[in-house]
């Protein structure tokens, strides 16, 4: 028998449409869902949102999880950390893939290692609102980095959180410059801010530790760009990339870059050709 006469391979182009569902109608979810439903994603489609608020303005119907995960094999997460706990490990269990946003929750080592783990669905991480964590992934394979540091700057009012005290809180609201609000590690500091340094918990996806990474959180009154500096030092070279983002006018914790960053994650789990990977 002849190579051409076994079973044929299943061929590229060939693939069914990906049925996916977005989860979280805010800053990053809007704009994902509404490019899906217009076709902007070849090789998915919308099929439902969930949000735990009411969502107008999509061609899709809103559902719960459990609908959904019964509706759709792609699930796109940009509701927050808290639902990536709640429920990422039985969307994959139910067999759909996901992808995540809220990269932060991944800090937890027991959650990493189920989402990690857990098939038949596959879990993704978008790069986010930052970029080179494609090149810090592969170097990983050389050794580990010696240094990894990451610093954030943000508007004052995106950074602050509910265990702040009056005197940090004073800081912020009265800074006439740069204040830095935290120094820590991507372990500690996205959990200290869930909505805002996720970028954090995804430099140590890439590098395999958020412990090595020292993560150094700015409060700055003329930060009209959001700034996210990685740089990352070791034997076989270095690197330092710098990223000045527009924020969302809505949502000004969120850049307004990341729903693009999602929807080109999500053409390259569907398999668009010509992507960067
Ligand atoms: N990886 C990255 O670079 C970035 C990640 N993020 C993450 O993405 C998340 C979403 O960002 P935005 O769209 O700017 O936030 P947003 O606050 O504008 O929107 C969040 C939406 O999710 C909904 N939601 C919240 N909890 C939910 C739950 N348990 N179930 C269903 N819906 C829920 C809210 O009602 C809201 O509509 C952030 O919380 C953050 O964790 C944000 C910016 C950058
Ligand atoms: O959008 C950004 O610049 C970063 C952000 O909010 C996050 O890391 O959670």
């Amino acid at each position: 028998m002849t190579a051409t006469q076994g079973t044929p391979a299943v061929r590229a182009g060939a693939r069914a449409v990906r049925r996916v569902c977005v989860v979280g109608l805010g800053a990053i979810g809007r704009v994902v869902a509404t490019a899906i439903a217009e076709g902007a994603v070849p090789g998915a489609e919308l099929a439902c949102v969930v949000d735990n608020r009411p969502v107008v303005g999509i061609s899709a119907p809103q559902v719960t999880i459990d609908q959904a995960v019964e509706e759709c094999d792609l699930v796109v997460e940009a509701a927050g950390q808290a639902f990536v706990r709640e429920h990422g490990a039985r969307i994959l269990a139910a067999g759909a893939d996901l992808l995540v946003a809220s990269t932060g929750a991944l800090t937890d080592d027991a959650l990493a290692r189920t989402l990690t783990g857990t098939g038949p669905g596959r879990v993704y991480f978008t790069g986010g609102a930052v970029g080179g964590l494609d090149l810090l992934q592969a170097a990983r394979s050389l050794g580990r980095p010696h240094r990894v540091r990451l610093t954030t700057t943000k508007l004052p009012g995106t950074l602050e959180q509910p265990w702040m005290d009056e005197e940090l809180l004073h800081r912020l609201r009265t800074a006439t410059g740069p204040v830095e609000v935290m120094r820590g590690t991507a372990r500690d500091v996205p959990v200290k801010f869930p909505r805002s340094t996720n970028v954090a918990a995804s430099v140590a996806l890439a590098v395999g530790d958020p412990d090595q990474v020292e993560v150094s959180v700015v409060a700055d009154p003329s930060a009209t760009l959001t700034r996210h500096l990685i740089e990352a030092h070791g034997e076989h070279g270095s690197y330092r990339f710098e990223v000045n983002h527009v924020p969302d006018p809505v949502n000004p914790a969120t850049s307004r870059i990341v729903p693009h960053a999602v929807l080109r994650s999500l053409a390259a789990i569907v398999g668009r050709p010509g992507q960067i990977l």
